[in-house]
Parts: structure tokens; sequence; C-alpha cells
């Protein structure tokens, strides 16, 4: 490495961290439960209304010292304080990540160089209200004078995953008359599907992009104005359905969207981290402005408790430095988000983008490459029906994937005993994770079943769990707009932590971009009427097959 001030892993709380793995290799956590009976006390913490139980770790009490010292060397509370302020953390940018002013409900200023962007925020809100309100008590009406039935959203990336899963999270908070859908992707299926079933007298579209500049977005933008134009509407009605959120107002007017019809974002929002902004609207018009707010308030909660919490008790720090401690010490290249909730079944999906897209680098903030694990994949999916697919893989599998078990004490739906069988499933995976199964226990369950001794000794190596698996369990009262926005501030700080150690900007996103490049002169090799050029023989030949079917069809 090629750097003057001393890299990540050559800093002493670096290298104590090895050590102390060293010294736990052959450490159980079953062991450590049973040596300690206030293990879980111990390693329970709350804020903002959501709990994390992390006892189920590989720690022990010199672990978490040893992480915080790490922290503390790598600058994080300066780096918490400087986003806060509004420093320019996004460097390769040039511009601050301001998240936490849109929902800054408190009376103080978020400064961007000299300017307070609060007031912007605000009258943003304020607009949002005052639409919200316009579409759900019917004022705003479509072509036919008939209310509005259908939200169809278009964006994708953070212009669709954030919205998506806090729409879906909240389901249970929709009232009214409307239905909303999300349409992201470029497969033409996609969109297909969803005008199939709406009516555009009474559907009303929400063109949502930052840049306005997204291939998906626009082609998609376009097919729905066309279909809008043959099924009843004009240009002059255009104004009446379309409605878009982006911070690049010009080209959302040169598309044809009405000035007076366009929400702002502004530079210092990431894509992924846009949801409680405009972004948002076709949350707030499903759930309505004051669950919106709620939502804010959520998150501001865990603002506040991020910014002002002592390292030791601060949420998001735990979380970060207990996936630092896996991925760099412990050689675990994933980390799974299992919510037993089906509200919250999307918030894998968002977490992938959040986490991937913000740690997803390999040089740091000056342009180093980085000689250590960064970002882990993130993937998951709804408990417990993963206990009936993946979970294998965790409990008996090669590769280490620390888990996070996100469930509410409360249903919103409480039918017969499901609720306590589902937590019931949602624990028991954790303690089988932690506790596995040895073999004398494998071969003593065998015995008593019944079987010979040779039988039990051929079965009983694969009936062994190893266990020491680590898991977070999460929890919260109920999935309610507060507990929603607290959970999805907590995983946004939790991946600034982790960018802040490894120092890399969690707020760029450069690797999307060489596809794309990539992709529109392929979209000319296979639209043009002849193609000569050469590339890669598997690109080239991969071109000829789909010219060749497309010729063969025509
Ligand atoms: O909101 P837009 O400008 O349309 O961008 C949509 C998405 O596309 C990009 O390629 C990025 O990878 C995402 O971070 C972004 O959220």
């Amino acid at each position: 490495m090629s750097t003057s001030k001393p890299g990540l892993t050559e800093k002493p709380e670096w290298k104590a961290l090895i050590d102390h793995q060293a010294s736990l290799k052959n450490t159980h956590m079953r062991d450590l439960f049973d040596q300690d009976p206030e293990r879980f006390r111990n390693y329970f913490t709350t804020a903002a209304g959501i709990s994390l139980d992390y006892s189920k770790n590989l720690i022990t009490r010199d672990t978490m010292p040893h992480l915080m010292a790490l922290a503390r060397a790598c600058k994080v509370p300066e780096q918490i304080e400087a986003m806060f302020r509004g420093d320019n953390i996004n460097t390769s940018e040039n511009r601050p990540a301001l998240h936490i002013a849109l929902r800054n409900l408190s009376d103080d200023p978020v400064h961007v160089g000299n300017d307070d962007i609060m007031p912007e925020v605000r009258s943003t809100l304020a607009r949002m209200e005052e639409f919200v309100w316009r579409i759900r008590s019917t004022q705003w009406r479509g072509f036919t004078n008939k209310p509005f039935t259908d939200v169809v959203s278009i964006g994708i990336g953070g212009s669709f995953l954030g919205p998506k899963l806090v729409s879906a999270a909240l389901k249970p908070y929709w009232h009214g008359r409307l239905n909303c859908h999300y349409v992201a992707n470029i497969d033409g299926s996609h969109i297909t599907e969803v005008l199939r079933h709406i009516n555009p007298e009474t559907t009303l579209f929400l063109i949502q992009s930052k840049s306005f500049r997204t291939q998906e977005t626009l082609e998609n933008t376009k097919v729905a104005r066309e279909w809008f134009l043959h099924n009843g509407g004009d240009e002059a009605l255009i104004s009446k359905h379309f409605v878009a959120v982006t911070a690049n107002e010009k080209e959302a007017i040169d598309f044809g969207i009405a000035e007076e019809n366009i929400f702002p974002m502004w530079d210092w929002v990431g894509g992924r981290y846009s949801l409680w902004s405009a972004i948002g609207l076709p949350t707030a018009l499903t759930i309505g402005m004051e669950n919106f707010r709620s939502l804010l308030s959520g998150a501001h909660a865990m603002d506040q408790h991020f910014k002002n919490a002592p390292l030791e008790d601060n949420l998001p720090v735990i979380l970060a430095l207990l996936g630092i401690w896996y991925g760099n010490f412990w050689g675990a290249d994933a980390h799974a988000i299992l919510p037993y909730d089906h509200y919250l079944r999307g918030l894998p999906a968002h977490l992938q983008q959040l986490d991937m897209e913000s740690n997803g680098k390999c040089v740091t903030h000056d342009g180093t490459s980085v000689d250590y694990q960064t970002g882990p994949i993130i993937w998951g999916g709804a408990g417990a029906n993963g206990q009936h697919a993946y979970h294998q893989l965790l409990h008996q599998g090669t590769r280490m994937s620390p888990a996070d078990f996100i469930i509410p004490l409360r249903t919103h739906n409480p039918v017969a005993t499901h609720h306590a069988i589902l937590f019931a499933n949602c624990l028991s995976q954790a303690q089988a994770l932690m506790r596995g199964k040895n073999l004398d226990e494998a071969r003593a369950e065998l015995r008593e079943q019944g079987l010979d001794e040779a039988a039990i000794e051929k079965l009983a190596p694969h009936k062994v769990i190893p266990g020491n698996k680590p898991s977070n369990t999460i929890l919260f009262e109920r999935s309610t707009p507060r507990t929603v926005g607290a959970l999805v501030a907590l995983y946004e700080h939790k991946t600034f932590v982790q960018g802040a150690i490894w120092d890399v900007d969690s707020f760029d996103q450069w690797g999307v971009e060489l596809g794309k490049q990539l992709g529109q002169d392929i979209l000319d090799r296979l639209l043009a009427s002849s193609d000569d050029k050469r590339t890669d023989s598997s690109t080239d030949g991969l071109i000829d097959l789909f010219r060749r079917k497309h010729k063969d069809d025509a």
C-alpha cells in the first residue's frame, strides 16, 4: 500500500483484534452461555423502540472493548459529527450526505455550506402534505372526474426499493381507496402486467428519478405515457396524471412533466437514502401524511440516538462492529437479513442496495487500494419460509454468514396462535445456530429412537450441527410507522459506521456506471441494420445470436 498514513490493518487496535480472535478459536458459544447466566442481560440494549439481543455472538467481555477501540482509532465519533454537520463526506462527488435532514423534526438547522436546508425540506413536506390531501380527499381527480384508485410509481434502485419496502411494511396503515403499484424493470413484462389491471381514468403516475436520466425509468415512463394517450388521455391531460420527483427539474420539464407537478430532490441525498424525501410519496399516498411523519419521527429518534449515545450503547455502532468482527477477523463473506414479519419481507432487498452499493468498494477515500475485506454480501428473506430452504446451509454449511433475526413482539394479525409459533421458530433458529448438536447428542438421540449401534455410527455424523454460528435478534413492539422508520435508519447508520472504519466513500456508486456505458454500445449493435463491430468473442457471439433470432422473427 502506497499510503503515508498508517493503513487500517497496521493499526495496533486491528492487530489486537487478530490476536483476540485467535484466542477465541476454540471457544464455543454454548459454553459462554453456560458460564454466564447474565449473558442475555449483558448484551441486550434498546434505543428508539428497537431492542437488540447480541448475546449470541462470538464475543467475550474483552471483544466489544477491542472493537470500540478500533472504532475510536478510526475516528468514528468524529465521522458521525462530520455527517451531521454537513461536511462533504461523499468525497468522490464532493457533497454531504444529509438524509438525516429529511427527518429532522427538531428546530435545529442543517447546513450545506452556509445555507440552512431545513426551510426547503419543510416546505417540500408541506407540499407533499397538500398533494397527498388533494389526492386522498378526491379534490384532485382523473380526466373523467373520477377519483384516483391506483398509483403507479415508476423508478428503480433507490427510487424504488425504499418506498416499496416501507409501503409493504406499513400495509396495515393503508387506508382510503388507493392501490399502489411499482414498475422498475426494463423487462417489458413488468409494466405490461401493471397496466393490464388499471384504468387510465383513475391512475396517477409518479415518475421517481433523482437524475431523470435512468434508462429503465425513462423508457417505462414513455410506455406509460403512450398507454395513457391511447386510452382516452391527451397531451393536455398529462398534467392531471403525471407527477415527478427529481433533482433534475429541467429534464423532467423537457420530458413533458408540468413544472408545478415536480417535487424536488437534492444532491445531498443519495438515492438509496431517499425514501424519506418526496421519493416516499407512494408511501405517503397510501398511509397518509400523518403516518408518513411518524415514519420520519422513528428515523429521527434513531438519528438522535446515533448522534448522542456513547459508542458502547450505540445500536448502529454495535451492529457495525459485529459485522466488522466477522467480515475482517473471522472470514465471513455474507450477512443474512431474516425478517420474521410478512410485512417486512422487502427488507433484505432494500438492505442489499443500501449496504452493497454503499460499501461494495475497493479503494479508500484517497484512492488507495484496500488490503482488507469491505462490505459483505447481503442476502436473506422472510422467516419462517427460509427455514425450509436455505437455513440448511446456515446450520451445516461450511460458509459463515452471521444473521439478523428481526421480529415484532406483537402482530397486526393475531390469527390463532400463529404469532407464538412464528416467534418460537425465530428463537429456535437462533438457538440452534448458537448451540448446535454435538456427536454425543446426535448418538444419544438415535439411541433413543432404537437404532442399533452400526446404524447410529453411520447416521450420527450427518446429524451433527456444529453451532457456534453468530446471530443478532432485533425486536420491536410492532411494525408501526415509527418502528419501521427507526429500523431502516438503524441499518443506514450501521452501514455508515462500517464505511467509516473501512475508510471508503459509502455515498458514491461508480461501479454501476461501466455496465451502463457498455449497455448503450451493445444496444446500438442489437438494433443496427448491420453489425460488424467486434469486442470480445463472448459478447460478439451473444449479440449475433440475438440479431439472428430477431431477423428470423421478422
Ligand atoms: O433515481 P435515479 O437517478 O433514477 O437512479 C436510480 C438508481 O440508479 C443508479 O444506477 C444507482 O445505482 C442507484 O443508486 C440509483 O438509485
